[in-house]
């Protein structure tokens, strides 16, 4: 199998908190990859029905723009009650239009993005259950790394825990204020960086990235 090099890897995120953290992931292995918004990398449509569909697509775009391998990244929280849902809506559920509906499909990603939001449209949707309603919830990250032939390898991770109302801390991003890991009492919004890199959905998908690629 074909190892990543370093200073050949585009990162094709558009995502502030993302792309810190895969930085984070990445920088023991020496690892500097280019973002998508240092190339000027349109953010594509995202139209996949999957996780890994839509990681693939978005690393795809960006291995066939710039002719270097490219690395995506597609995640989202699963609320067990909510049917998993957001999941692949993820970042849509945080969309301010609110002629967007937010679970209705692709739609069109533009416009800013509140995740006190998206945060709050989950509670009330659990809170429409009644108070039995499981709090059970996963986050789920699909990586996928296109080759500029356009071969592609996939990896999946998973972290499992509760949500949580209020939302509590600041140190992440998305949904992480109301995210409390399984065995922990803090919320990954109040967990320091490298402890939110043990365990995270995020680090389980990099274990086994850098197992095949590194
Ligand atoms: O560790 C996480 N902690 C909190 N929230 C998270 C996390 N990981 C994903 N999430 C949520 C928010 C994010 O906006 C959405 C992913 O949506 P997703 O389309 O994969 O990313 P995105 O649109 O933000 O950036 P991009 O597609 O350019 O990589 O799920
Ligand atoms: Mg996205």
């Amino acid at each position: 199998m074909r190892k990543l090099e370093p200073g050949r890897l585009v990162l094709a995120s558009h995502n502030q908190g993302k792309v810190r953290e895969i930085r984070d992931l990445l920088g023991p292995y020496g690892i500097e990859p280019v973002s998508a918004a240092e190339l000027d990398l349109p953010e594509p449509e995202e139209t996949g029905t999957t996780f890994v569909d839509n990681a693939d697509l978005k690393a795809r775009q960006a291995a066939d723009l710039s002719g270097l391998p490219a690395l995506a990244d597609d995640s989202g929280l699963c609320v067990e009650a909510l049917g998993n849902r957001p999941g692949i809506f993820s970042a849509r559920w945080a969309l301010v239009d609110p002629s967007v509906d937010p679970g209705a499909g692709p739609g069109e990603v533009q416009g800013g993005r509140d995740f006190g939001l998206a945060m709050r449209r989950v509670q009330e949707e659990l809170e429409a259950l009644g108070p039995e309603a499981s709090r059970a919830a996963h986050f789920v990250c699909a990586l996928a790394v296109v080759w500029p032939d356009g071969r592609s390898e996939w990896f999946e991770g998973r972290v499992d825990g509760t949500l949580v109302w209020p939302p509590r801390g600041d140190k992440g991003f998305g949904y992480d204020p109301m995210f409390q890991p399984a065995g922990y009492d803090l919320t990954f919004g109040e967990m320091d960086p490298d402890e939110k890199h043990r365990i995270s959905h995020r680090a389980d998908a990099f274990r086994k990235l850098v197992a095949a690629l590194l």
